[in-house]
């Protein structure tokens, strides 16, 4: 099949890939505003229940320029550090309109988030009462773990038996007499069951779960439903993409029935992170070497797991694009077994395992698609690598540097001398 991206082009604007790495350097990150954009808006009608908000997660990107269009689109955030709080202010966003979904963390963290009004869920009973001792008769909500987990590797499944994530249902009482003992306002409940699921229903069945046990709670401001909401890396492939329509319907349709038997009418959220920035960003890199294997042809860029960690940590998959001298994608035609991997001093250094793409020499580019989520924000210095250059092809089609690459100087700037 031909590859979806080659029909796809427009990706780059005014510019291709080939222009781009000549202008900025290799490797990079590039992101498309329309669709960053195109996106958000999805995910702001996936269901109709007016009192209804999406809460980016912060986690998957936090380039302040994306986060900036983000909070245009009319999204709230969702933060998992005091950085991550940081960076959305910078980026705009009003304290009320930042979740800060905390993990075991310190005092000190917690009253960062205080200070600035920011709401915080906590997780655990230790950390509801570390809260209660810093902040009686403050806001606070509590993350549930509804027993029903999901994602694409077991490194991402976050609720279920396996997991640090969440308070059992089962602690409930005990959670109630924590919130009277200091006098707390519980404000909301959320879940995240887990990253990446491609059919609505353990996202569904999670969200009857949340509703079920939100009939403990009586003044609660906010019930939110958790993210993980797929998107299809296997275009080539001809993957489907998740089915939005039919899984708003059925969130309304719980929605609608458990307001209506309640008679209250809380505000609903989500916290979707890769759905709205995987699509968006390609990976950029350069072929330098390419070698004959037993089984496969090895073809070596500087594509580094300290790039893009994905398919190193999670074994994930990202189709690969290639693109000719004129920066031009090569159509998938004549293909042989191929493996890209990077520059990193690991045997695990590997971006596509095994892969059928066309022939590629020295000097082609490689395009590692929908590596807008988790890429950058996994990114690391490992090997003393500079992490790479960001840029923006805006809505008019032209790039714009948004995060030059690092330097020597920044790898030193932490050391004392
Ligand atoms: C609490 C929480 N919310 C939201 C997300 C976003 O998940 P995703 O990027 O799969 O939508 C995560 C990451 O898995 C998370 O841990
Ligand atoms: N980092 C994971 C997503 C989940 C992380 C957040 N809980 C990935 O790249 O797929």
């Amino acid at each position: 099949m031909e590859s979806y991206y080659t029909e796809n082009t427009r990706f780059y604007g005014n510019t291709n890939p080939k222009r781009l790495l000549e202008k900025y350097g290799s490797p990079l990150y590039v992101y498309n505003e329309n669709i960053l954009r195109e996106r958000c808006r999805e995910m702001v009608k996936l269901v109709s229940y007016p009192k209804f908000r999406v809460c980016y997660s912060t986690k998957a990107n936090s380039n302040i320029h994306l986060l900036k269009i983000i909070h245009e689109e009319g999204l709230h955030a969702d933060a998992i550090s005091p950085g991550e709080i940081f960076f959305l202010q910078k980026a705009g966003f009003k304290p009320q309109e930042i979740f800060y979904i905390s993990n075991n963390v310190s005092p000190q963290e917690m009253e960062f988030a205080i200070e600035r009004g920011v709401t915080i869920s906590v997780d655990s009973i230790s950390q509801l009462k570390q809260y209660g001792a810093l902040n009686p008769g403050g806001k606070v909500a509590i993350r549930i773990n509804p027993g029903i987990g999901a994602g694409h590797s077991e490194k991402v499944v976050t609720a279920g038996n396996n997991t640090k994530f969440g308070i059992y249902p089962d602690l409930i009482p005990q959670v109630k007499r924590i919130l009277k003992e200091h006098n707390l306002k519980l404000v909301g409940i959320n879940q995240h069951i887990g990253s990446l699921f491609m059919e609505p229903t353990p996202y569904v069945e999670a969200a009857k779960t949340l509703l079920s046990i939100a009939e403990n709670f009586d003044e609660l401001e906010f019930i939110d439903f958790g993210g993980g909401f797929g998107i299809p890396y296997r275009k080539q492939e001809g993957e489907k993409r998740l089915d939005l329509k039919a899984l708003g319907e059925q969130l309304d349709e719980i929605i609608g029935s458990w307001t209506a038997k309640r008679g209250i009418y809380p505000t609903f959220q989500i916290e979707p992170g890769r759905y709205i920035v995987a699509e968006c960003g390609v990976l950029l890199g350069t072929v330098y070497a390419v070698k004959q294997g037993y089984n496969t042809t090895y073809v070596g860029t500087d594509l580094g797991f300290n790039v893009l960690i994905r398919p190193a940590m999670y074994n994930s998959h990202h189709d690969v694009e290639v693109y000719d001298e004129n920066g031009q994608p090569v159509k998938l035609n004549e293909r042989q077994n191929t493996t890209v991997v990077g520059n990193i001093c690991e045997s695990g250094d590997i971006i596509a395992k095994s892969r059928l793409l066309p022939k590629i020499k020295e000097g082609n580019i490689l395009g590692i698609m929908d590596a807008g989520a988790y890429g950058y924000s996994m990114a690391s210095n490992y090997n003393n690598r500079l992490r790479p250059a960001e840029v923006l092809i805006d809505k008019n089609g032209n790039d714009v540097l948004i995060r030059r690459r690092d330097t020597f100087d920044d790898l030193l700037s932490t050391f004392n001398f």
